[in-house]
């Protein structure tokens, strides 16, 4: 963890990774996938104690953390007032008095994320920024509207500008094992999508096991997925560690079969700057730096960008400020 430096924060000039373009689905592959909970738990148990950074160390893997958040807003109550301001917040995550102290340049989260109907609202006040909006999708959060409306909620959001599209998958496919209908569902998922890059979302607390966890990672990088995505945040169980680590291996895996590399988005409940360190960690121990960019790797997160701006400010000045200063987050 130590290697991170503020100097490696700095955006890199990354040659583009080709999108995943999928493969045949393979069953003896998906039939194949084991997941050993109590050596996975074991794993996770480790981490946090193991991996503690401090000091610069620490705010350069803090900044790197705000460079891979989705920054999202996913409420009934949504404005285009409060996507606005959530924007801007996005255009500059940590304050610009912080970012001196470190000597950074200015940074930007990895993207915003909302429901279709902020998707406008989105796309017009990140105009002129790099940001891309990523819109939720296909009956967010259960998936469960007609089949050919959700194909058209995603046809509707990247008509209305949103390059990144985070679908949520079928779970009655995973729990009744109908591993050609998820395929099958990923894949028209995906065509509908066009250019714009498809987050598939798990629901991972829904699915029953770690290894249906594998299982349904497997099947929907075999369906063209170019992230595989943990929670919607309205399960009642989202991001975890060893949910975590069982599809950060099915990533390399899969890497290692096809040479494709898919991203990993965990979501839901991660609202801590430490929190956001062992993930950090977990990433790099697992599948290394590569997959530590945006492109690569997203948080999920509402309120993580909050915390991380109080630990940044404590780490420039010596003291917490209040976190309604930080209250857009
Ligand atoms: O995809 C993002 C999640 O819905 C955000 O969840 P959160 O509000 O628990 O951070």
């Amino acid at each position: 963890m130590e290697s991170q430096t503020l100097q490696d924060t700095k955006p890199l000039a990354l040659a583009q990774e080709p999108r995943n373009p999928g493969m045949d689905l393979d069953l003896d592959w998906v039939a194949g996938v084991q997941a050993n909970t109590s050596a996975i738990e074991r794993r996770c148990a480790t981490l946090p104690a193991r991996r503690s950074v401090k000091k610069d160390y620490q705010a350069a893997w803090l900044l790197k953390a705000v460079t891979c958040i989705d920054l999202t807003t996913l409420s009934g109550d949504d404005t285009e007032e409060r996507v606005r301001r959530l924007c801007a917040k996005a255009r500059q995550p940590v304050r610009g008095d912080i970012l001196q102290a470190l000597d950074m340049p200015p940074l930007t989260t990895g993207a915003v994320c909302v429901y279709h109907e902020m998707v406008a609202a989105a796309v017009q006040a990140l105009k002129g920024t790099d940001i891309p909006v990523a819109a939720v999708s296909t009956g967010f959060p259960a998936g469960l509207s007609p089949f050919h409306l959700r194909v058209a909620e995603i046809e509707e959001s990247v008509k209305a500008g949103a390059k990144e599209i985070d679908i949520v998958i079928s779970r009655r496919h995973v729990l009744a094992g109908n591993w050609q209908a998820l395929y099958d569902e990923m894949q028209a998922f995906r065509a509908a999508c066009g250019e714009a890059h498809v987050k598939a979302i798990l629901a991972t607390g829904e699915l029953g096991s770690l290894r249906n966890v594998a299982r349904a990672s497997l099947i929907c990088m075999m369906a063209g997925a170019d992230f595989i995505k943990t929670s919607t945040g309205k399960e009642s169980v989202n991001a975890t560690l060893p949910v975590s680590l069982v599809m950060i291996r099915a990533i390399r895996d899969y890497y290692d079969r096809t040479g494709f590399r898919v991203g990993y988005k965990p979501a839901g409940g991660i609202s801590k700057a430490k929190d956001a360190l062992v993930y950090l960690s977990l990433i790099k121990e697992e599948l290394g730096d590569r997959w530590l960019q945006p492109d690569l790797f997203r948080f999920g997160a509402s309120s993580l960008l909050n915390d991380i701006e109080r630990q940044l400010e404590h780490h420039t000045s010596g003291a917490y400020s209040a976190s309604y200063r930080h209250a857009m987050a």
